[in-house]
C-alpha cells in the first residue's frame, strides 16, 4: 500500500539495418518521424475458459477475451501511420490454468497465431511465471517463446540456460531482454541445485505454510511466484551495459519482474531488485525499465539515474471493453508512449 502511494505521488524483422527512413531521419536531424517505434504488451494470460478473479478476488481477469484484446492491439500496430519495428510482450502469455485442463501447447498456438497473422510482427518474447506453470524451461529454450536468435548474433545471448540476451533494432539503441526467473524453483528440476537455492532464499523470508502466499513487509516478494537474476547473469548485464556505455547506446531492459519499488506492488518485484538497480546505476547508458507481472501497472523515473521505470498493465485483467497496449515512438533525446485503453500517454525523456 505504502509503495502504491508512493508510486502515484511519482507518477508525476525489426530490420537491424538502417533503413532509408532511419538513415534521412538521423541525418537531417528533424524530430517530427521517430527513428522507429515499436509495440507492448503484456500478461495476457490466455486460456479457453470462462472469466474468474485473482488470488485475493479483487480483481475480474478474462481469460478468453484476452486473445480479442491481443487482436486489437496487433491491428493498432499494423495499422498505425509508422508502422511498429518489433514488439515487446512482457511475459506471461498464456495462463497457468491451462496445464491443468492439458491445453498449454494449445493455448500457446492460439495466441502465436493471434500475434503471428501478420507476418512481418517480429516479437520478442519475454519469460513470466505462468510459462513456467505450463511449460519446463528446457521446451521454453526449444519453444517459438525462445526469440533469441532474432538477435542474428549468437554472442548477443548470455548463456545456453539463461534466456537473456540483447539486440539494437537501429545503431544507438539496444534492448536487453531479462530473465527474472533465473534463480526461481519454477522452471528448475526439483533435484536441481537451482531448484535448493531458490527453495533456500524462499525459506529464509517466507515462513508461510503456502509459499506463495506474501510474507509480512519488506519481505513480501520472497513468494513461488516470483524469481530474481543469478550473480552470472548480473555479470553478464554488466558486461553488455559497459560496451553500451562505450558506444553511448541508449538501453532499454526488458523483464517480466519489475525492480523499482515505486514502480510495482511491493509483492510483485524480483527478489534481488535491489542489485539489478545497483547495476543500472553504475551505468549512464539505460534510459527504461519496462516489466510486466503486476496487472495494475504503474510507473516512476528514478531520482538518482532519470531512469524510467514503466509496469505495464496487464491484458488478463483490462474489461472486454477496453484495452492495455502501447506503442512507444523513438527519438534522439525522448520515447513517446502512446497508451490505448487504460494504458496512460506518457513521455520519457532521455537523461543528459
Ligand atoms: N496471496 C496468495 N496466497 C497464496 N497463493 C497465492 C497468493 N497470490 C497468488 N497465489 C498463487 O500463486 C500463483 C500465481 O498467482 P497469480 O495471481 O496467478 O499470478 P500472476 O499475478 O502472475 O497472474 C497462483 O497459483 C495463485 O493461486
Amino acid at each position: 500500500m505504502f509503495f502504491r502511494l508512493c508510486r502515484d505521488i511519482f507518477n508525476v524483422s525489426a530490420s537491424r539495418r538502417l533503413t532509408q527512413k532511419h538513415r534521412s531521419i538521423m541525418e537531417d536531424g528533424a524530430q517530427t518521424q521517430p527513428l522507429f517505434s515499436f509495440g507492448v504488451i503484456a500478461d495476457i494470460q490466455y486460456a479457453d475458459i470462462d472469466d474468474g478473479y485473482n488470488y485475493s478476488q479483487t480483481s475480474k481477469r478474462y481469460y478468453r477475451s484476452s486473445l480479442q484484446l491481443l487482436g486489437r492491439a496487433r491491428e493498432s500496430w499494423s495499422e498505425a501511420a509508422v508502422k511498429p519495428d518489433f514488439v515487446l510482450q512482457l511475459g506471461d502469455i498464456v495462463d497457468g490454468f491451462n496445464k491443468r485442463h492439458g491445453a498449454s501447447q494449445r493455448a500457446l498456438d492460439t495466441v502465436l497465431r493471434e500475434f503471428g497473422s501478420s507476418p512481418e510482427l517480429e516479437v520478442h518474447h519475454v519469460w513470466g511465471n505462468h510459462e513456467f506453470y505450463n511449460f519446463s524451461r528446457s521446451s521454453l529454450l526449444l519453444s517459438k517463446l525462445n526469440t533469441r536468435p532474432l538477435s542474428g548474433d549468437p554472442a548477443a545471448a548470455c548463456c545456453s540456460d539463461i534466456y537473456a540476451y540483447h539486440f539494437s533494432p537501429v545503431p544507438g539503441f539496444r534492448f536487453v531482454v531479462l530473465d527474472a526467473y533465473d534463480v526461481s524453483v519454477l522452471g528448475r528440476e526439483k533435484d536441481s541445485e537451482e531448484y535448493k537455492r531458490a527453495m533456500s532464499l524462499i525459506l529464509q523470508h517466507n515462513d508461510n505454510e503456502d509459499l506463495n502466499c506474501p510474507p509480512a513487509y519488506g519481505k513480501q516478494r520472497f513468494t513461488m511466484f516470483n524469481g530474481g537474476f543469478s550473480t552470472k547473469q548480473l555479470d553478464w548485464l554488466q558486461s553488455v551495459l559497459t560496451s553500451a556505455d562505450d558506444k553511448r547506446e541508449r538501453v532499454t531492459l526488458i523483464s517480466h519482474l519489475p525492480v523499482h519499488p515505486f514502480s510495482a506492488d511491493a509483492m510483485c518485484l524480483a527478489w534481488n531488485f535491489d542489485e539489478l538497480l545497483a547495476v543500472i546505476r553504475s551505468h549512464s547508458c539505460v534510459v527504461c525499465f519496462m516489466a510486466g507481472h503486476d496487472h495494475d501497472g504503474g510507473y516512476c523515473r528514478d531520482e538518482d539515474t532519470g531512469v524510467h521505470h514503466l509496469t505495464m498493465e496487464g491484458v488478463i485483467e483490462t474489461p472486454p471493453n477496453s484495452d492495455a497496449h502501447a506503442m512507444v515512438s523513438v527519438y534522439k533525446d525522448r520515447m513517446v508512449l502512446k497508451g490505448s485503453g487504460r494504458v496512460e500517454d506518457r513521455v520519457f525523456p532521455f537523461p543528459q
